[in-house]
């Protein structure tokens, strides 16, 4: 049974506990007011619900390995306890009290606010550390933000998490992949670590099949030196109180264009509602883009300062979307589910929610995964609005009837465990979410699978997971890390190959071809284009001025297809001493360039750790080819004979598929391609593909192709 702990009715007792390292740990009273000092980011910390709760929540973690914390939107869960737990000695003995976020944009934009009200610079006693960039200090960083991905992949150099005290995954309730392998791993490093402390929070989480999942029964493992360990129970404290008040407004009618609905509403707010900015929830950069250029028409006499956001948004327009609003000006932010848990912008008051987020379903027919618009949950919905009412009390606007909202809107969404495909070899086109994983979260469930098993966690099917994955998915993901050499036939991570994989980064497919690249003495080159695939697009997208972006994309076109174009784009930046006026007159991404040239510095970096030496092969597109279709060589595909419109099939499974416009053999159509990812819009689009020699890919994969015998010749 779970314990409820009501504050007030015993007020917890200040104890002395011995710690891991045997020094002393002491939970202590909230510090008083004269503790805090009188600015006004303290008094504004000691307004919000969560503070009431800082001794309770101190003495429930204290005495509890598990603790459920469910709080309202903004009542200061996410930046205040983890303060709590540093004020309380939690990161004294140099550990660490991580807080995991399922988000990227979440993870920076909360490290910076809790750096600024401690009052240190970020990266040093408060950091953050999101994929391909870590802004932490080792010995210095006592709190730190991560994604839990980013956590995931801690455990595989330290799998029983042992510099951190405290682990508080935050958001619980959007159960991304990430965020369910990470749950089902911190129980198991409970029952040998008891002294680790877990807090599971979020403002719209079952927190009973939670506390039920985390109930650990302790083998008996002579922990006694670690003794007094914490009760075995979760403790779920309820956090009463919100911040300022969000009145709810429902559409009367269903309507029939979200969009368009959308942008008037926005429209009627800018008309009739006092000053205020306005943050719209759309599905997809698409109709975001839509309602931007739809809003921005009306926007040149209106005042209205229109901008986007969703994952892969240049530093800069980030940084705009959280820069104060120039004075006379309304900001309208229209943004993806990204936006959705953990943000606080600060100029908020209206939330215009279109009912809608863009999600993974998968069908296991054609084995394809589908990124589709789909209805959110209440518990969504209840996140969007909260992203009013932070600083000042709001409004929301929900394009959906109350009867919707109460009767046929599913309270939580479906795990994300559940609707995805474990193998992964479709992209998503996953612009919405997770924070700019992009096109390489394309393969990311099977790079959790691998996670997995380099933890030692063999038995996956039998792993203790909160919601189980369907066996068909998991033994698909298990049959192609198995043809690409990363398993062994006993389902076990394959030396060097399969640990080698295990320590990049990156989807299982990437790290196999810059694997294979050693062989052909490429990895100089593959590392750029491994580089290239990690950013959202290092393309401009230009409305209105395509054919210009279309002449000036062929001055770096290559035959053979996409990744040799990169290569192209990345030497003429190097040579034009990276240079952003350069990237300017050529429609490229300045930004997306810089970050490649990040990532591929760590991928440089991490190939020499492994004892690779880097050597290019000199434009040799041939050599560079095999080495893609070593990690690729299952999404090879052919164009159909006589096919008009360029369709194609893949070689593995038959489904029809396309050239994506935005490839530069779009209308080329050589007869044997493979293809990056898939894009599944109207049809399944290929991205970043290239053309090949079909005997390239038996000399590859022979396991995975055969050469059909010709039929026998009739007498
Ligand atoms: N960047 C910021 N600027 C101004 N105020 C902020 C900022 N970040 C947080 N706050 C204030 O702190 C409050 C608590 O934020 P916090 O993110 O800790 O809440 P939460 O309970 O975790 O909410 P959620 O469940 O929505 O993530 C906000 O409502 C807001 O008043």
């Amino acid at each position: 049974m779970s314990k409820y702990w009501k504050p007030g009715s015993e007020r917890p007792r200040t104890v002395l506990v011995d710690d891991e390292e045997g020094g002393v740990l002491f939970l202590s009273s909230p510090p008083s007011s004269s503790g805090f000092g009188h600015s006004s980011l303290e008094r504004q910390r000691q307004r919000l619900p969560v503070y009431k709760y800082r001794t309770a929540i101190l003495y429930l973690v204290e005495n509890h390995a598990t603790t459920i914390i469910v709080g309202e939107t903004g009542s200061g869960k996410t930046t205040q306890i983890p303060q709590y737990l540093k004020e309380a000695g939690w990161a004294e003995g140099g550990r660490v009290i991580a807080c995991t976020q399922p988000r990227r944009l979440a993870v920076q934009s909360v490290a910076s606010r809790v750096a600024e009200e401690m009052g240190v610079k970020l990266g040093e006693e408060v950091g953050y550390t999101i994929r391909f960039e870590d802004q932490t200090k080792p010995n210095v960083t006592k709190i730190k933000f991560l994604t839990d991905g980013v956590l995931l992949r801690e455990m595989m150099d330290d799998p029983l998490l042992i510099k951190y005290s405290v682990i508080m995954v935050d958001e619980a309730h959007e159960r991304s992949l990430s965020t369910d392998m990470l749950l089902g791993l911190l129980k198991k490093v409970q029952r040998r670590r008891p002294q680790l402390r877990i807090i599971i929070s979020s403002a719209t989480i079952d927190a009973k099949s939670m506390s039920t999942f985390f109930h650990i029964r302790r083998r008996n493992i002579g922990q006694a030196a670690e003794d007094p360990t914490p009760s075995e129970l979760p403790a779920i404290l309820s956090v009463e109180g919100k911040g300022y008040n969000v009145e709810i407004h429902y559409v009367e009618e269903p309507v029939s264009d979200y969009l368009q609905a959308a942008v008037n509403t926005v429209l009627s707010i800018h008309d009739k509602e006092p000053p205020g900015d306005i943050l719209v929830f759309l599905t997809g950069q698409d109709d975001i883009n839509a309602a931007v250029q739809l809003l921005t028409e009306d926007a040149q006499n209106n005042g209205l300062l229109v901008l986007p956001l969703f994952s892969g948004l240049s530093r800069a327009d980030q940084d705009l979307i959280f820069s104060p609003t120039p004075k006379g000006k309304r900001k309208v932010v229209i943004s993806t589910n990204i936006a959705e848990t953990s943000l606080t912008l600060e100029g908020i008051v209206y939330v215009v929610d279109s009912g809608f987020s863009k999600q993974r379903f998968y069908n296991p027919i054609p084995d394809i995964e589908n990124l589709v618009v789909a209805p959110i949950s209440k518990a969504s919905a209840r996140q969007r609005a909260g992203r009013a009412g932070r600083v000042q009390p709001g409004k929301c606007f929900r394009l959906y009837t109350e009867e919707y909202f109460v009767k046929e809107m599913p309270a939580e969404g479906i795990p994300e465990m559940q609707r995805s495909s474990l193998v992964s070899c479709v992209i998503q086109g996953n612009k919405g979410e997770s924070g700019g994983l992009n096109d390489l979260r394309r393969n990311q469930n099977t790079q959790n699978e691998l996670k997995l098993k380099a933890l030692g966690i063999d038995n996956i099917l039998g792993f203790d997971w909160l919601a189980s994955p369907s066996p068909e998915a998991m033994i698909r993901a298990l049959e192609v890390l198995y043809s690409l050499g990363i398993l062994d036939e006993d389902a076990k991570l394959t030396s060097p190959t399969g640990f080698q994989v295990a320590e990049i980064p990156l989807d299982p497919m990437i790290s196999k071809m810059i694997l294979s690249a050693d062989t052909y003495g490429c990895s100089e080159d593959i590392i750029t284009i491994a580089a290239v695939l990690s950013v959202q697009s290092i393309w401009i997208s230009v409305r209105g001025a395509q054919k210009e972006f279309d002449e000036v994309k062929l001055r770096f076109a290559a035959a053979e297809g996409d990744h040799v174009t990169y290569l192209n784009v990345y030497k003429g930046f190097i040579h034009s001493g990276k240079s952003s006026q350069w990237c300017y007159k050529n429609y490229i991404n300045y930004h997306a360039m810089k970050k490649v040239i990040d990532i591929r510095e760590q991928l440089s970096r991490l190939l020499r750790r492994l004892g690779i030496v880097l050597k290019s092969c000199e434009r040799d597109t041939q050599v560079l080819r095999k080495a893609i279709i070593a990690g690729f060589f299952a999404h090879a595909c052919c164009l159909e004979e006589f096919s008009p419109n360029g369709m194609y099939k893949t070689i593995k499974s038959s489904q029809e598929v396309y050239i994506h416009p935005s490839s530069v053999l779009f209308r080329v159509n050589p007869k044997w391609v493979v293809y990056h990812s898939l894009v599944s819009t109207d049809k399944h689009y290929m991205r970043n593909v290239i053309a090949i020699d079909p005997s390239w890919l038996i000399e590859a994969a022979p396991h995975f192709y055969q050469v059909r015998k010709p039929n026998p010749a009739p007498y």
